[in-house]
């Protein structure tokens, strides 16, 4: 049969065999009827008949992605396919159905197949067996394969699966479902009241949430990683799970990364220290970035940093990115490892994702998930002409939620994080302005405690309270003076060379206004929060105090706002407070292993 001829010609042209386990096998300079069936892995209906029964090419090494043209064999009803362990990756074929519709045993176990399992497959109504263990398939398996009444074996063990196992009308053992992130219900552990995606709306919310940030996640990657080189096409999207959906159960050993990071004049293209890089953020293709950018065209430009200049990265679903492309490779490969080393591994609602990182020949590019509000300066500080109004409650939400992403980063365990750069360039919000500290290119990364006091990164912990992290709290402190006023601090500094003593003069002349209504933005006064206003300004105040230790730490700043604004319904944060404490560091034996990590 001819189409079957052409189907193992398709397959054949779409795997990669490194290790020549089957295509040398497979020649098809002949007509004689029958001879396809003396190929490796094929098994045709009668041994003298072009005609495929099953195909088995499992644990040969191959690459590549599920046979897309395996179509043409659906005429003479293949019935089996086995590819179980390989390093197949990319998503199992939506339309999966079409093109296998007479399969009775598909074996996919042992590869990198990422994505959702397509519904699709509940279409294949003849499967008896089915083997997706052991991938990286993500999302919830589709009910709808309950419904699959000959399936007598399945199994979908080790992989990124979470939501309720479907009602199988064959129950299956819990084996067929272990070693995933959040499976539960019969024959694992009963699903919490509220983890059925129904439930309420509340939790379907949630799981809606997670969907979404798996989804663009693995949007993202099906799009960039078939361009990646190599090795890498396949661990993108364990990097990424990693970091997204499995931090809790795959911690990596934090302390000793401050260790192995890679130094500035070693880093290129393919050095060690690139590798390095990698395994804490994914790398990604020039070419998918830059078509997402339409080639850095100048109106995509969003904004242009000292750094950098930042380009919206359109992807072909329709997602959207923030892509910073740096200016002078020499100049800023120090930020840019910087930048990778801390905000790479960190996730926090207050802070902004970034979710992967380039690096070709002079090029250093850093993806980030995009802020659709833009900066909190370009709302305090519009462009001459615009105009933003920006009420107070908002100001304070924007005030805390700023903090609480401070003080997680000041009090981590394993590891603390001092910003450095903090300035309302720096806080990015999203659509509902929540906002997310971004520029962690001058951020300094310290352990938390120091076992072997001999190590370059052990710092004493009051040294460390005092100084650095009160610099972090100043720069707050100029922050909030910023949103009381509506000044633009840089504004003071910009043209002068002593730009400090500008500033400092500056906040004196606030702090020693008598008159705290001719510091005050106007447009505020007046609307019922003049109080608070002036509670704020008290606290701000005392984050911008000459000497550090007169400053409070970032987690009293941040129990102060908090308890103003409790007013506007803002929620105080009972990690951040009853979890850390008053202290600045926790005793190793308090950390909490589940830090808030959220996406
Ligand atoms: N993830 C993002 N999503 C949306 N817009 C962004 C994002 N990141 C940056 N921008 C926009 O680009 C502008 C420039 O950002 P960038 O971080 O490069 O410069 P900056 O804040 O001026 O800092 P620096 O000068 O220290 O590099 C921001 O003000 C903001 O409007």
């Amino acid at each position: 049969d001819v189409s079957d001829i052409n189907c193992l010609r398709s397959i054949k042209d779409s795997l990669d065999d490194p290790h020549d386990r089957f295509k040398s096998t497979w020649n098809f300079n002949n007509n004689t009827e029958g001879f396809i069936c003396l190929f490796k892995g094929v098994e045709c209906w009668h041994g003298d008949e072009n005609k495929i029964l099953s195909i088995n090419l499992s644990s040969m090494g191959l690459r590549g992605q599920f046979p897309r043209d395996i179509n043409n064999c659906s005429l003479s009803g293949l019935t089996g396919l086995d590819l179980s362990n390989n390093e197949l990756s990319g998503p199992i074929p939506s339309n999966i159905s079409h093109m296998l519709p007479y399969l009775t045993s598909l074996k996919l176990s042992s590869n990198k197949f990422s994505a959702e399992i397509p519904v699709n497959l509940a279409n294949c109504t003849f499967l008896n067996v089915l083997y997706l263990d052991h991938n990286q398939l993500i999302g919830q398996i589709p009910p709808e394969l309950g419904f699959l009444a000959r399936m007598k074996i399945f199994t979908v063990s080790d992989n990124l699966l979470y939501g309720p196992v479907p009602y199988f009308q064959n129950a299956f053992s819990s084996d067929s479902f272990t070693n995933n992130p959040g499976l539960c219900g019969k024959p694992l552990d009963p699903c919490e009241s509220g983890s059925k995606p129904m439930d309420s709306f509340k939790n379907g919310f949630v799981v809606g949430y997670v969907i979404f940030s798996v989804s663009v996640i693995t949007i993202f990657i099906s799009y960039c990683v078939p361009w990646t080189q190599g090795k890498k096409k396949s661990e993108v999207p364990w990097q990424i799970m990693l970091n997204l959906i499995l931090q809790g159960k795959n911690k990596r050993k934090q302390s000793q990364q401050v260790k192995e990071m890679p130094s500035v004049e070693l880093l290129h293209e393919e050095s060690k220290e690139t590798s390095i890089l990698v395994k804490l953020v994914s790398r990604l293709s020039y070419t998918e970035i830059s078509e997402a950018t339409n080639n850095f065209n100048e109106e995509n430009i969003i904004g242009i940093g000292q750094m950098g200049t930042i380009y919206k990265a359109v992807l072909p679903n329709g997602w959207l990115l923030a892509v910073k492309r740096l200016h002078d490779t020499y100049l800023f490969d120090e930020h840019f490892i910087t930048e990778l080393k801390t905000l790479g591994r960190l996730r926090h609602e207050n802070l902004v994702p970034l979710l992967g990182f380039c690096i070709q020949s002079k090029e250093r590019l850093l993806v980030y998930k995009y802020m659709s509000k833009g900066s909190l300066c370009d709302w305090l500080h519009p462009e001459e002409g615009g105009a933003r109004i920006m009420e107070w409650p908002l100001r304070v939400k924007i005030a805390i939620g700023a903090a609480r992403g401070l003080v997680w980063l000041h009090q981590r365990c394993n590891f603390h994080v001092i910003h450095l750069d903090i300035s309302s360039k720096c806080i990015l919000l999203d659509e509902n302005f929540v906002p997310k500290l971004s520029n962690f290119g001058e951020a300094m990364l310290l352990k938390s405690y120091s076992i072997d006091s001999t190590e370059s990164f052990s710092i004493n912990s009051e040294f460390w309270e005092s100084s650095f992290a009160k610099e972090d709290v100043y720069c707050f402190g100029i922050l909030l003076l910023e949103l009381i006023t509506r000044e633009d601090p840089r504004s003071m500094t910009t043209y002068s060379d002593t730009s400090n003593e500008t500033l400092n003069n500056w906040v004196t002349h606030l702090s020693t206004s008598s008159n705290f209504y001719s510091i005050v933005d106007k447009s505020l006064m007046g609307q019922g929060f003049d109080q608070e206003i002036f509670q704020f300004l008290k606290v701000a105040l005392d984050c911008v105090q000459p000497y550090p230790d007169q400053r409070p730490t970032m987690l009293q700043l941040y129990k102060k706002l908090a308890a103003i604004g409790k007013r506007h319904g803002l929620s105080t944060d009972s990690e951040v407070l009853t979890h850390h404490g008053e202290t600045s560091t926790l005793r190793r034996d308090e950390c909490n292993e589940d830090e808030i990590i959220e996406v």
